[in-house]
């Protein structure tokens, strides 16, 4: 059997670190990264054949947990039509009926193949809309790895120290203005300073990518009166918020319209896609109908398009999220009082199915130099006991966790007294 080490030292010949996407390395919590063989309901297994509670759920498609009978049906049925047509096929229209359906936002949709296309794209058609070149993003908040985006951005850029990165332009860096999240009032000041110039707002309506952070009370909504006073595109990137914390996305939950959203993750079922829609005044400016060029081999895949409609089939059920969210709830209660009960200072943050840990004196944490003051060392520490209980967070003090349908009361009690015992030793 080739163990977990000889295979690392394989790949690290032929893959930078290893590793197709730099957070997947370990580097934030040192250590091996897993080599995972199969996954099914809540756990992944590793080459070993050991098994984990997982909290990543390959970074949030696997809402219904792995290797779902009917997502796995659904791929195999569309497989066996053919892999790849190059051509319009049935499941795209029906994908495009039922995102427009659940997401009243969008009139029009376009499917592409990750979540950087589709936040890359969204920003395109801003630009092109409004005859404008800058954009605003927030502090730690991460849309992709798209030259634009990767100033002051979260996830593995920030896990890695590079959170931006050599290699963007400097006259593309200036053109993203870069804003602490959950301040409306540095994004008047903002505008009022860049007056005409700003194509788009985007944002993370939940941030999750530098921990979980919800958006503070009003946020959202003081984003969409701005953007309208300036004549600025509100892109709300739900890549990892859409369909995680509601069905409809983040969105339905705070009850705010942008002009263009993004999704991927769950809406490939664990397949590579990604979207980006609005309204039908914007969506037609994409070609062929407009002249903002955007396209893709692949885009539209007939098995990309099976598995995603399998997976909102899934989660369109009757009791989902309420079901999704109790979990949550037991999991991040259990986990605050284990953290109580040790003495352990920490705060907690829970949408939808969705969930962050932090270790701070501060009862709340609400943007990223709030994230920077946490004590990254003790999580290596939780990540590194409760992975030898069997238990897989993110490996990364800067990444939102997420919860699946298939995780039980008896996943979620293992793992909060997994917890318990790391933390008794802090
Ligand atoms: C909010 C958000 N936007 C965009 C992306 C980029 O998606 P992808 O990794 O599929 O390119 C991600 C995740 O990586 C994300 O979490
Ligand atoms: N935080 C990222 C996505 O949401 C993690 C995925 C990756 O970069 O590999």
């Amino acid at each position: 059997m080739t163990t977990n080490s000889e295979l690392l030292a394989r790949a690290r010949v032929h893959i930078p670190g290893g590793v197709n996407s730099p957070v997947r390395a370990f580097n934030g919590v040192g250590g091996e990264p897993l080599f995972i063989e199969r996954a099914e309901g809540s756990r992944i297994y590793d080459v070993s054949g050991r098994g984990y509670i997982d909290y990543v759920g390959s970074w949030g498609p696997m809402i219904a947990g792995h290797a779902h009978p009917d997502i796995l049906a659904a791929v195999k049925q569309a497989a066996e039509r053919g892999l790849s047509f190059g051509a319009p096929a049935p499941g795209e229209v029906t994908m495009a009926e039922k995102l427009c359906e659940l997401v009243p936002a969008m009139d029009m949709v376009r499917m592409v193949n990750s979540g950087t296309e589709a936040t890359m794209s969204a920003v395109r058609l801003a630009r092109a809309a409004t005859g404008r070149d800058r954009i605003i993003k927030f502090e730690g908040c991460y849309h992709g790895h798209a030259d634009s985006f990767l100033v002051k951005a979260g996830s593995g850029a920030l896990t890695l120290g590079v959170p931006t990165s050599p290699g963007v332009p400097a006259v593309l860096a200036d053109l993203t203005l870069t804003l602490p999240f959950n301040d409306a009032e540095a994004v008047r000041q903002c505008l009022e300073a860049n007056v005409g110039e700003v194509a788009a707002i985007i944002v993370e309506p939940v941030a999750g990518n530098m921990n979980c952070i919800p958006p503070a009370e009003g946020y959202l909504q003081a984003l969409r009166r701005l953007c309208d006073e300036h004549g600025t595109l509100l892109i709300f990137d739900e890549v990892m918020t859409g369909f995680r914390v509601a069905l409809g996305g983040a969105q339905s939950l705070y009850d705010v319209v942008p002009d263009l959203s993004t999704f991927g993750k769950v809406i490939g079922g664990g397949m590579p896609v990604g979207a980006f829609g609005g309204k039908r005044e914007y969506m037609e400016q994409v070609a062929p109908t407009g002249p903002v060029y955007q396209a893709g081999t692949l885009s539209g895949n007939p098995v990309a398009m099976a598995a995603g409609l399998a997976n909102l089939d899934l989660i369109s059920r009757p009791g989902f999220y309420e079901d999704l969210e109790a979990k949550t709830t037991m999991l991040v209660d259990g986990l605050r009082d284990a953290a109580q009960a040790a003495g352990v200072p920490m705060a907690f943050s829970q949408v939808g199915g969705m969930f962050g840990l932090f270790f701070t004196e501060a009862t709340e944490v609400t943007c990223f130099d709030e994230v920077m003051a946490c004590d990254t060392e003790r999580f290596k520490t939780l990540f590194h006991g409760l992975l030898d209980a069997g238990v897989y967070l993110a490996p990364s003090a800067f990444e939102a966790g997420f919860v699946s349908s298939a995780h039980t009361e008896d996943d979620i009690r293992e793992t909060v007294a997994a917890a318990a015992d790391v933390l008794k030793t802090f």
